[in-house]
């Protein structure tokens, strides 16, 4: 039987489906109008305020789900990127994703959006909402394999803050940056555990938290008011002292979404945050997993910089993805679910 639609009227959108670590990660291909806005921040802040309705097409059910998550490749005003990205979830669009920049790095050698592909690594320069961000891309005879890059400057925002959390208490967490804001808690402080603990308490716990951290602690970034603001909560299993074992965590995001994998942008605001410590050092590999699915990154600090006035590191995080598919999504005008909706 042909892979064909019937005849049938209504926009149509084209997407490759990847994951990374298991978590998913649909590139668009066609069917958005031009993203107006002179830098990818303003393009970001234009989707938001006059396409939303196509990230939930592409990303609410019945084309996706809960947990989906999305990149729209855009032009950057950067000379030096190769692409601009904006990233969508279920709740907006963030302003890193560490997951999307390792599929990304793939899919933009293989779909030819850099120029001559190099062995045994090719770079791509993604530009992120958060800044610049360089992907190397493992290229051997013609096929493209694991990545890693290297993100915009990490650093400890706050640590050992009290904050209320409705339910637990008194709860001490940690806020770090990795391209987007998290706040980290030992899972065990609710009981849990990272790995075991059934999902939906994990979420709960770390929803709270992040509702308390929201309400109770006023963020800021150095270079823009776009990115002050915290995108999730990230319980982990306290292993952050330097050891050759994986540490384990689950990133609680956007609206109660749960990512799959290790996390990017989590694993580059942790290390910040672990250098910050004084528990690992420059170059010192340490390997996060997680605790969703088991896949792993792994996460150092490669040099010090500085956000600001914030001390800051480079993180450099490395992981694989994987192509799951393509998919030609149309839109009948008849359909009234066709817009998406979602079941929480
Ligand atoms: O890997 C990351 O950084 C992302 N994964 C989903 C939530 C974060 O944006």
């Amino acid at each position: 039987m042909e892979m064909q639609l019937p005849p049938h009227e209504g926009a149509e959108l084209s997407v490759v489906d990847m994951h990374t670590g298991g978590e998913p990660l649909r590139v668009i291909l066609s069917g958005y109008p031009e993203v107006k806005g002179d830098s990818v921040l303003s393009k970001r802040r234009y989707v938001r305020e006059h396409l939303d309705h196509l990230r939930r097409v592409l990303m609410f059910e019945p084309r996706g789900h809960y947990d989906m998550y999305g990149a729209l490749i855009v032009d950057s005003e950067l000379p030096k990127a190769d692409l601009g990205v904006l990233f969508m979830h279920n709740e907006g669009y963030s302003t890193m994703c560490g997951h999307a920049v390792i599929a990304l790095g793939r899919f933009a050698v293989d779909y030819k959006l850099v120029k001559e592909p190099q062995s045994p690594e090719t770079q791509v320069n993604i530009h992120c909402p958060c800044g610049l961000v360089k992907a190397f891309v493992e290229y051997c005879d013609g096929k493209t394999g694991g990545v890693r890059f290297l993100s915009v400057p990490a650093f400890a925002f706050a640590t050992d803050v009290t904050v209320t959390v409705e339910g637990f208490g008194d709860v001490v967490v940690d806020i770090s940056y990795g391209g987007a804001f998290y706040a980290f808690v030992n899972a065990q402080r609710f009981g849990l555990d990272v790995t075991k603990s059934r999902t939906r308490d994990l979420v709960d716990a770390a929803t709270a938290v992040t509702n308390a951290v929201k309400s109770q602690v006023k963020l800021h970034h150095p270079t823009s008011d776009d990115l002050a603001f915290l995108y999730g909560t990230i319980l982990t299993d306290g292993k952050d002292n330097y050891s050759s074992d994986a540490t384990a965590n689950v990133c609680v995001f956007a609206e109660a979404q749960v990512d799959r994998s290790p996390t990017g942008s989590g694993v580059t605001a942790r290390v910040a945050l672990q250098y910050h410590k004084g528990l690992i050092q420059l170059n010192q590999t340490r390997m996060f997993q997680s605790g969703a699915t088991g896949s792993q990154f792994t996460g150092k600090a490669v040099e010090e910089t500085k956000c600001g006035d914030f001390k800051a590191v480079v993180v450099e995080v490395a992981g694989r993805a994987f192509y799951t598919g393509v998919s030609r999504f149309v839109q009948e005008p008849e359909d009234e679910l066709t817009h998406g909706f979602l079941l929480k």
